[in-house]
C-alpha cells in the first residue's frame, strides 16, 4: 500500500533534510506506524563519515527532520484532522540531543523510529532511535517548537 508521507503535505518545502522542493536534499519521508513515526532512508557514498559509515551530522539531520515532521503530524492527529486541512502548522528544532551508540553502517537502509513523549502548548518532545539491521546505533531526544500557525499568522507561510 502506498504510504502517506508527512512531507508530501508540506508544499514548497526547500529544507535540505526533508524538502521535496530541494533537489539536492536528503528527502526524509516519514509515516505513522501506530504510535510511532517511521522513516526508512537509503544512504549514498557521498554521506560517508568514515569508510562505509554514515556521517554523524547527516544522521542528526535525518533525525531532526523526521522529528519535525512527526511533531507536525502529531499535532494534526491530536486535532483529528488531515495534514491537508487548515490551520497549517510548522515546527522548528529547539533542541536536539543525539547519543551515538555505535557506528552507523552507510550501506544498508537506516530506520528511524520516533515517539512523542510530551506535548505542552507549542512544544513537542520526542525520542527517536536510529537502527540498521535491527541494531540501534543512535538515540535522540528532540524538542520541536511550533513556529507557524496559519490561524494566528497573517500573511503567507514564511517557513517553507
Ligand atoms: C522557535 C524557538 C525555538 C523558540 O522560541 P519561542 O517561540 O519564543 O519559544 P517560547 O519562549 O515561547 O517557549 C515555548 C516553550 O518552548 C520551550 N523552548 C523554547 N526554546 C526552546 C529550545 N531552544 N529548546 C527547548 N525548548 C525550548 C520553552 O521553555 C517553552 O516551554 P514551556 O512552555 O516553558 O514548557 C526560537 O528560539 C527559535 O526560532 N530558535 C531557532 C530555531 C532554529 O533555527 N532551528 C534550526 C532548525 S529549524 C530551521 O532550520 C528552520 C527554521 C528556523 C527558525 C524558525 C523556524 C524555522
Amino acid at each position: 500500500m502506498k504510504k502517506d508521507y508527512f512531507q508530501q503535505h508540506m508544499p514548497e518545502n526547500v529544507c535540505f533534510g526533508c524538502g521535496e522542493s530541494n533537489e539536492e536534499g536528503l528527502h526524509v519521508q516519514s509515516y505513522w506506524e501506530g504510535e510511532e513515526a517511521v522513516c526508512t532512508w537509503n544512504s549514498q557514498e557521498k554521506y560517508h563519515g568514515w569508510a562505509n559509515l554514515l556521517n554523524g551530522g547527516i544522521l542528526a539531520t535525518l533525525i531532526d527532520c523526521h522529528c519535525m515532521g512527526t511533531a507536525m503530524a502529531d499535532a494534526y492527529r491530536r486535532e483529528g484532522r488531515s495534514l491537508d486541512s487548515a490551520p497549517t502548522y510548522r515546527y522548528a528544532t529547539g533542541t536536539i540531543t543525539v547519543k551515538y551508540i555505535k557506528p552507523t553502517p552507510n550501506d544498508h537502509p537506516i530506520e528511524l523510529r520516533a515517539q512523542v513523549t510530551e506535548v505542552k502548548g507549542k512544544k513537542t518532545v520526542m525520542t527517536c532511535t536510529a537502527q540498521v539491521n535491527g541494531e540501534v546505533t543512535a538515540t535522540a531526544e528532540v524538542i520541536a517548537i511550533r513556529v507557524f500557525d496559519s490561524s494566528t499568522h497573517h500573511g503567507a507561510n514564511p517557513f517553507k
